[in-house]
């Protein structure tokens, strides 16, 4: 029999965030199961950034909590931590580093097994498509290339829970379709949370879809609930984001 609390790989209780009086983000309820992809759609200023802040211990809720693989994020945060990856809306690159000294750097930080360093260093920069760019300073790579690796930190220690903040924002056609590929097998076997302003996006790499406005989730279905009403994510987000 399997145990339904070891699907869950991330759960927000009552997630809340003021900036002085303004509510950025209120009452979030998160579950989300390995082999999950949810996309985090929204108008400007809804609270996405916010909220995935909150999710990766970047940011105090001012109320709620957050359990990452059952370990409370608060109370625990480095060791909650080693379960997630995180590609913020800009990347936390170092542009005078190359991409080997950045990602050894990274694999470091995340503990990554000395023995099996070099093995999962050429595993990430293949599965990245940056093969061929380990020696390049990271300052000298075009946008997409810069984005890989900004995506290759999030995924280097394996995480159950890995959450992208708009990762494919500045590729071309043919890099956004290999990033969707990336994450749909990321999907596979973890949990990942993408937020996106495109919606075929959402419709070609995720299994749900969340709708946040002014920082309250107001729509949560799966695609094939979608698909069977037939329903139009356009539509729907249009007539719930207007005001
Ligand atoms: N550090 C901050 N100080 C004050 N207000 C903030 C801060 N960060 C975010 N906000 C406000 O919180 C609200 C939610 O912002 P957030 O960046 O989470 O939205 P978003 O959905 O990610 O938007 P976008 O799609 O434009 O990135 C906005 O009104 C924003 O101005």
């Amino acid at each position: 029999m399997v145990d339904v609390t070891e699907l869950v790989t991330l759960s927000t209780q009552n997630l809340h965030r003021n900036f002085g009086p303004h509510v950025a983000v209120c009452d979030v309820n998160l579950q989300l199961k390995r082999g999950e992809v949810l996309g985090l759609l929204g108008p400007n200023g809804a609270g996405k950034s916010t909220t995935m802040r909150m999710l990766t211990g970047n940011l105090a809720p001012s109320s709620g909590s957050i359990e990452i693989c059952g370990i409370d994020l608060l109370d625990k945060p480095l060791e909650a931590k080693l379960h997630l990856g995180y590609l913020p809306e800009i990347p936390p690159l170092y542009f005078d580093m190359t991409v080997n000294e950045y990602l050894l750097l990274v694999a470091r930080l995340h503990r990554v097994n000395k023995q099996i360093m070099q093995i999962v260093l050429k595993n990430v920069k293949q599965r990245c498509g940056l093969r061929d760019q380990g020696k390049y300073l990271i300052g000298t790579l075009s946008k997409g290339f810069q984005q890989r690796v900004g995506i290759a930190q999030a995924i280097i220690h394996n995480p159950d829970v890995i959450i992208l903040d708009e990762p494919t924002v500045g590729l071309d056609p043919n890099q956004i379709q290999e990033i969707r590929l990336l994450i749909r097998e990321l999907g596979a076997t973890s949990s990942v949370i993408l937020s996106t302003h495109i919606l075929p996006e959402i419709e070609n790499v995720c299994d749900r879809v969340q709708i946040m406005h002014k920082g309250a989730v107001v729509f949560d279905k799966t695609m094939i609930e979608l698909r069977q009403q037939d329903a139009n994510l356009e539509d729907i987000f249009t007539q719930l984001t207007r005001s």
